[in-house]
């Protein structure tokens, strides 16, 4: 069976509660029947504390045919500094700045949708990625966690900021679903005009998915 080929290098591009992600070079043109990039993610942690890693691994295998998530090539032991780590083979996702959020979000709702039908909640970073380029700029949706918004000194756009009100609504029955944001004149409107949406009315029970049990997935946002 083929090995995947790797580095990891020296930067580092985040740490999380339970790994640290690296960026890493591949020399394998083709991984079980996958065209490898060049440049992988490789989250790290200590084997003897790996539980939640590989639990990342099941969810993202689960989404492995999906656009709107970051592709898992695999999952590896390796023994560095002499100590053994797991590692998670992920998709290189830089985030993108925030003037191109309108149009990504387009692509990552469809994606929360189908999870949340799945029985599955979003509870971290929503990451951009362009298919043939890294991007460099500000992560705008990153780590949603459910607080009451403060915008007093934002720069967002009315509409931006009404969005982004509605995802953030505390009480889970008032939240909008990824469904009806698809439909928040944010997305809708090519214009940055400000303009206020009117509240709407969820549909009932279609925020019930939110009292099953928390697990993770990531997304990247692609041009598809
Ligand atoms: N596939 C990836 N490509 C590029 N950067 C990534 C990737 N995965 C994670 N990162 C970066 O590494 C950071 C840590 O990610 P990780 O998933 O380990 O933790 P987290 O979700 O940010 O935090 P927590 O685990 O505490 O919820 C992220 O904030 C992001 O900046």
């Amino acid at each position: 069976m083929a090995k995947l080929l790797w580095k990891r290098g020296i930067i580092t591009l985040g740490e999380g509660s339970y790994g640290v992600v690296s960026l890493a070079c591949t020399s394998n043109a083709l991984f079980r029947g996958v065209t490898l990039p060049s440049l992988i993610a490789v989250k790290s942690c200590n084997l003897s504390a790996s539980h939640s890693l590989k639990e990342e691994v099941k969810i993202l295998r689960m989404f492995k045919h999906s656009p709107c998530t970051v592709h898992c090539y695999g999952a590896k032991v390796s023994f560095e500094d002499k100590v053994y780590l797991y590692n998670l083979y992920l998709s290189n996702c830089n985030s993108l700045p925030e003037f191109e959020v309108k149009k990504h979000t387009k692509n990552v709702l469809p994606g929360l949708s189908c999870i949340h039908n799945n029985g599955i909640i979003h509870c971290d970073n929503i990451l951009l990625v362009g298919r043939d380029k890294t991007a460099n700029g500000d992560v705008v949706l990153n780590k949603i966690k459910f607080e009451e918004p403060k915008f007093q000194n934002s720069k967002l756009y009315n509409e931006a900021q009404d969005f982004l009100e509605k995802c953030l609504v505390k009480n889970p029955s008032t939240r909008w679903t990824a469904d009806m944001l698809l439909n928040h004149p944010f997305l809708l409107h090519s214009s940055k005009a400000a303009n206020t949406a009117k509240t709407r009315k969820r549909k009932s029970g279609s925020m019930s998915l939110l009292h099953k049990p928390i697990q993770k997935v990531t997304f990247k946002i692609g041009n598809h």
